[in-house]
């Protein structure tokens, strides 16, 4: 048995800073991880996936360039074995610092393996017994398969799978047209590769205002992407090397590649939670209270496996709220923060606070400001013009409720719009303040001064 002042499970997102955040502050901690350190973010979502939108970018600009009165001699071709070095050196660096620091700090043993409860304050891994008054739990999630008819009779990909391919697909069938697969679906149809997007929903990213799905699936059918929503009776089924997507009354898709986005699920299921008493919730998400603490005294569950956040930037505020509240007798909780995400489209999509639809059915009167970024100078200088500005606003309030920026610069322009919400400051403060020429942020204080009944 090995005595700790704190456990923490998992190295992703939050498990890490709040390791050495105890570590300074004398605690003997032990850091579990399964797999590589950096988790789901750092080795197989946002880090790769971002340094693979940039190389697709760039293939895109250069295959505009003569818009932009450049000359390039030949096409445009893709070397994928420099891409992918690429997206594995910016990986690696990320990963292998991590990993020196935990394994450098003082107070902190790295541990490699699969840690589960063997009872309330017990943990074993490698079937070494650990033991510590707080346990932190930060085991993320992994890609969840939905039943569909013959998925067991053919090879299919998952993000982390599709990172690794050796060659391009020559046709990529992605099932599920939400944030995971549109972001693959233009990376690789940039790539040169054909791509299909299969959807149950009658729209993409359904979560999302029908204005935002529709201008998404206009700009990335316009790069060639091909969509099946509403999608009924989906059925695959081997074909030759390839697969074969089969929907009610369409013609079968024949892909040479099959990826499921069709979200994500817990690590819980492995992780003895029944032997320790922890509440979990029908879909398994660790059950959690406003300040982290799950449902046993001196554990608490931090990102994605809490169901509270599905992100990198949730699962780090988990780490700050439970590291102030234990360190610095603070009382924050987690209805403190605001949603906020992006799409990392490109455009991208910059979003925070409630959509238009969120904002009625909480049952808010509202006035909207929009604005096209066709009339947005820095998006037009840059020959760039798909998407809009939107914000919502509380008609008697005059606190601003969401917006969406979908268009270049969207997911950093709308920073200006969380933190004008973060200070509960109204719409009118906004509307006054100067902003820089030409800049995407330059017209939210004009749109804030057009806002309309919506
Ligand atoms: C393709 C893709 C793209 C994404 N892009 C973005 C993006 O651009 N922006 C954004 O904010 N978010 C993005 N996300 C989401 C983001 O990656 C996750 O929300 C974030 O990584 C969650 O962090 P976490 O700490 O909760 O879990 P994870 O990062 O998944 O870390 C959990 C760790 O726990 C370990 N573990 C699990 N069980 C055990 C056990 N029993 N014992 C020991 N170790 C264990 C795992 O091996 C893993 O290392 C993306 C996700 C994907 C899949
Ligand atoms: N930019 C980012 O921050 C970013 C990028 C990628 C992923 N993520 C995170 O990863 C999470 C998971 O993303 P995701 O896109 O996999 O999941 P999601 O839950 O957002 O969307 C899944 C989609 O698959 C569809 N679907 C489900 N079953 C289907 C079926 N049988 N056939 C066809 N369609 C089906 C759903 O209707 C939905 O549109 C996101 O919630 C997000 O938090 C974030």
């Amino acid at each position: 048995m090995s005595a700790f002042d704190a456990i923490v499970i998992g190295a992703g997102q939050a498990g890490p800073s709040l390791a050495f955040r105890l570590a300074a502050t004398g605690r003997r901690v032990a850091m579990v991880e399964r797999d590589a350190v950096g988790g789901t973010c750092v080795n197989t979502g946002c880090t790769p996936t971002k340094t693979l939108v940039a190389s697709a970018r760039v293939a895109q600009q250069a295959r505009r360039a003569a818009e932009y009165g450049v000359v390039l001699p030949g096409g445009v071709g893709i070397d994928w074995p420099r891409v992918k070095a690429r997206m594995d050196a910016v990986v690696a660096r990320s990963r292998d610092g991590l990993t020196r620091s935990l394994e450098s700090t003082e107070n902190i043993t790295l541990i490699r393996g699969h840690a589960r409860f063997t009872g309330p304050q017990e943990v074993v891994v490698n079937r070494e017994r650990l033991e510590a008054p707080w346990i932190f739990l930060d085991v993320g999630g992994r890609a969840a398969a939905p039943p569909i008819p013959g998925l067991d009779s053919v090879p299919w990909l998952t993000n982390t799978a599709l990172l690794r391919l050796d060659a391009l697909p020559r046709h990529l069938a992605i099932i599920g047209g939400s944030y995971i697969g549109l972001e693959f679906a233009q990376i690789f149809r940039r790539f040169g590769c054909a791509v299909t997007v299969v959807e149950l929903a009658p729209r993409l990213i359904p979560r999302e205002d029908e204005e935002v799905s529709a201008t998404i699936r206009e700009m990335l059918e316009a790069e060639g992407v091909v969509f099946h929503l509403n999608a009924k009776g989906l059925a695959v089924a081997p074909d030759g090397a390839g697969i074969a997507l089969r929907l009610e009354g369409e013609a079968e898709i024949q892909a040479s590649h099959l990826l499921l986005a069709t979200g994500r699920k817990p690590n819980t299921d492995d992780l003895g939670l029944d032997a320790a008493g922890i509440a979990r919730d029908a879909l398994g998400f660790i059950t959690v209270d406003e300040a982290l603490q799950t449902s046993l005294a001196g554990v608490w569950a931090l990102g994605e496996c809490n169901g509270r956040g599905a992100f990198t930037h949730t699962a780090y505020n988990d780490y700050e709220i439970v590291a102030d509240n234990l360190l610095n007798a603070a009382t924050r909780k987690l209805t403190d923060r605001l949603p906020c995400y992006a799409l990392f489209t490109d455009p991208p999509l910059g979003r925070v606070g409630m959509s238009e639809a969120e904002a009625r059915a909480a049952g808010h009167e509202i006035l909207i400001g929009r604005r096209p970024m066709a009339r947005v100078n820095r998006a037009v200088e840059k020959g760039e013009t798909t998407g809009f500005i939107k914000i919502v606003v509380d008609a008697t309030t005059r606190q601003i409720l969401g917006a969406a920026i979908l268009g270049v610069e969207g997911d950093e322009a709308i920073h200006g719009l969380l933190d004008l919400m973060y200070a509960k400051a109204p719409a009118w403060v906004m509307q006054r303040a100067v902003h820089i020429h030409p800049t995407v942020s330059e017209l939210i204080p004009t749109v804030m001064g057009d806002l309309e009944p919506g």
